[in-house]
């Protein structure tokens, strides 16, 4: 299996070069050249199978030969191992013919823990293998951050730098990140955004004589070793409904536009998906494209759900990518724009492509607000803000007909202050996570600078 930059400028690599590359040379992402297929029968022969099995099955069409298949097995099943859900991904009946897909059953409580726990694994065998050590970095709006961090802690191949927006995680983030105090864990709190964080991330990759010195690799979703893993819920959630016979739809809480990637991914792949929902909170950059044809930014608001608090939605690239028709000269020209500019104008025909399988719509404050309680009073079910975000989307576009999957990505523990003011009580923490609040934490806050940061890790990284 060969992936290509969506820049178009950068070598083709292999699946572990790419996973270790994590952003392509010329700043654009890596997608395989071909999607591999799934005949109806392979997708029908899923049902019933563990996770882990269909994880490898899906998985070890884009790993091909750069990981022998035992030891991609062995990688899966112990990633797998760890979540407290016999089935790793759940559905769970809202309404109706409308689901939820829990998929925060892992040891930080969100969706990122499906994909880091394999990515960690896979990275620690590929650089174990060549003798070689990593220096990790990573931007979070407060998921991905504790997830990484909960997966390489500890681990001897790699140190890991986490870059989050000072203040604006919620608390139990934070707590999940800075207090982890193993040796090759580093927590640096920016003075900025979320946008600012990965921005630095990018530079920093972008930096070639730094990012060879250091041997800088990533844990966002810009790395193709993180995709991957999130592909495969599409298609267990979707045999558990009567997939590949019986259509599905899913809407995601979208911020970064991984997790529905992930999505379109699947039905390239031959999964029968009818509509890809985007679900964005106020800060609805996705949306406003979607219906003008222009992405725009116009700056990044606070609100209750935090992680996708996100302007510049990197895996939105990949999509630009697919939808112009591998057109990397025209992506190249939209991301030089949004880079002088702050916007681009999106292709007639990109844009009617994006629009033939994708829809979008907001949830804002109040109707999150209100989403929540709703849910809790007529369903008896909590949610956090992000999944009520998606769940209100759900609502105003389904299909009553086709059956409607809404990704939930997160645990509402996580974020108490929101349900509280949605609901008037704090959702517990589960009892291995009871005494978060007084473990002894460790950060670093730092301006946002990017020379800062890039001094900050070269002090401290052992490669
Ligand atoms: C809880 C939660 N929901 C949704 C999202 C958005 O996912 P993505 O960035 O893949 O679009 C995030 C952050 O990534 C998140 O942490
Ligand atoms: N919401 C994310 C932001 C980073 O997204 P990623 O999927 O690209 O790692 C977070 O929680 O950090």
């Amino acid at each position: 299996m060969q992936f290509v930059s969506t820049r178009g400028q950068a070598p083709v690599l292999g699946f572990s070069d790419a996973v270790l590359a994590g952003l392509a040379a010329d700043g654009g992402l890596y997608v395989p050249r071909q999607w591999p297929q799934f005949s109806t029968e392979e997708i029908a022969d899923f049902s019933g199978k563990p996770y882990a099995d269909v994880a490898f099955a899906v998985i070890s069409r884009f790993v091909g030969d750069d990981i022998g298949a035992d030891a991609l097995k062995t990688i899966i099943d112990e990633a797998y191992f760890s979540f407290r859900h016999k089935s790793v991904a759940p559905l769970v009946e809202l309404e109706p013919n409308h689901f939820l897909l829990e998929l925060f059953h892992g040891p930080t409580l969100a969706f990122k823990d499906v994909a880091m726990q394999f990515l960690s694994r896979v990275m620690d065998h590929i650089l174990a293998e060549r003798g070689l050590r990593a220096t990790i970095v990573g931007a979070t709006s407060g998921d991905t951050g504790s997830a990484a961090i909960e997966a390489f802690k500890g681990r001897d191949t790699t140190d890991i730098f986490i870059l989050h927006p000072q203040g604006r995680t919620s608390p139990v983030q934070r707590l999940q990140m800075s207090t982890v105090l193993d040796a090759n864990v580093h927590n640096i709190a920016l003075q900025g955004t979320f946008d600012d964080c990965q921005n630095i991330v990018k530079a920093m990759f972008n930096n070639h004589p730094f990012r060879d010195q250091v041997r800088l690799s990533g844990v966002n979703s810009i790395n193709w070793g993180r995709i991957v893993a999130q592909i495969v819920y599409y298609f267990t959630a979707a045999v558990s409904l009567g997939g590949p016979v019986r259509k599905v739809s899913f809407t995601v809480p979208t911020g970064n536009f991984g997790d529905i990637f992930a999505g379109y991914a699947a039905k390239r792949m031959g999964l029968p998906i009818d509509r890809l929902i985007i679900a964005t909170n106020a800060n609805d950059i996705l949306a406003r494209t979607l219906s003008s044809g222009r992405y725009e930014m116009a700056g990044v608001h606070p609100t209750i759900s935090p992680s996708m608090d996100i302007e510049i939605s990197s895996n939105f690239e990949r999509l630009l990518f697919e939808a112009s028709g591998h057109d990397a000269k025209a992506v190249l020209a939209m991301m030089d724009s949004l880079k002088q500019s702050g916007g681009f104008a999106l292709p007639e025909k990109t844009i009617a492509s994006i629009r033939s399988e994708f829809s979008a719509a907001t949830s804002d404050e109040p109707m999150t607000k209100t989403t929540i309680a709703k849910i809790a009073r007529e369903n008896g079910y909590t949610l956090d803000p992000h999944t009520a975000v998606g769940v209100e989307v759900a609502q105003q576009l389904r299909d009553p007909l086709v059956p409607m999957i809404t990704l939930a990505t997160a645990h509402p523990a996580k974020f108490p202050d929101a349900v509280k003011q949605a609901m008037g009580f704090e959702p517990p923490l589960p009892d291995w996570l009871a005494d978060l609040h007084e473990r002894p934490e460790r950060l670093s806050v730092l301006a946002n600078d990017h020379k800062a940061v890039e001094d900050f890790i070269t002090a401290r990284t052992r490669v």
